[in-house]
């Protein structure tokens, strides 16, 4: 059993969805040596902060056909999610400026036959094309929730869930974005590590 596998949904979790997350795994370990796609120091830990800590938010929406990743780095959570939705359909749109990470997005998903868009751009300019389209919307260790609800207003607004991963200052964080917004928040635990929490976003208006 991987680590923290056992504390998900079985559902999200079948035994192909294992094989292809471990050839994510394996692609990482030697993309790494080459490209240096996530801290090195977390390499001994993939399945516990990468694709668990990844996996988790998929029940958090269980409903979502559309789904938008900002700053996916080397894939988390976006590939993750294009892994283990594909068997029911999910489509993740993984946006990411860095052109390396960008190529093993692209070999990824394509060994994975994940089927996940890969846009290689900055997220400002891609955001606009999803309003409306996106059931969720997530971005992980991008950028503070202040900046990442200014970028993902325009999708919230119009009916989007954000899903934002967050460390042990998510309550700080709430605190100064609703110095700008008034918005629902459900604050809940990561299965992964007990100080971090995810923010479930919806409803947002600004005071202005
Ligand atoms: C700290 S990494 C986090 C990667 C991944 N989400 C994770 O949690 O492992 C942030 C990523 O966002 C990308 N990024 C930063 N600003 C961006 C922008 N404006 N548009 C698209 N990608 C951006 C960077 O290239 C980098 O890969």
């Amino acid at each position: 059993m991987k680590p923290f596998l056992g504390s998900l949904p079985a559902q999200n979790v079948s035994r192909e969805t294992i094989e292809r997350l471990e050839l994510l795994e394996r692609e990482l370990r030697r993309w790494q040596a080459i490209k240096n796609l996530v801290g090195p120091a977390t390499l001994d830990q993939i399945w516990e902060r990468h694709i668990v800590d990844s996996l988790q938010l998929l029940s958090l929406a269980p409903e979502a056909q559309t789904w938008v990743d900002l700053g996916s780095g080397a894939g988390f959570p976006g590939l993750v999610l294009a892994i283990a939705g594909a068997e029911r359909g999910l489509k993740v749109h993984l946006v990411e400026s860095n052109s390396r990470k960008c190529s093993f997005l692209r070999h990824v998903s394509r060994l994975t036959d994940a089927g996940a868009t890969v846009h290689e751009a900055r997220l400002e300019t891609v955001i606009p094309s999803f309003i409306g389209k996106a059931d969720v919307v997530s971005a992980r260790a991008l950028a503070s929730l202040t900046m990442l609800l200014e970028w993902t207003e325009p999708l919230l607004k119009a009916g989007t869930i954000g899903l934002f991963p967050k460390g042990r200052d998510a309550e700080i964080e709430l605190t100064e974005a609703r110095k700008r917004w008034t918005f629902d928040t459900d604050v809940l635990p990561s299965l992964t590590d007990s100080q971090a929490r995810i923010l479930r976003i919806t409803s947002i208006e600004s005071h202005s």
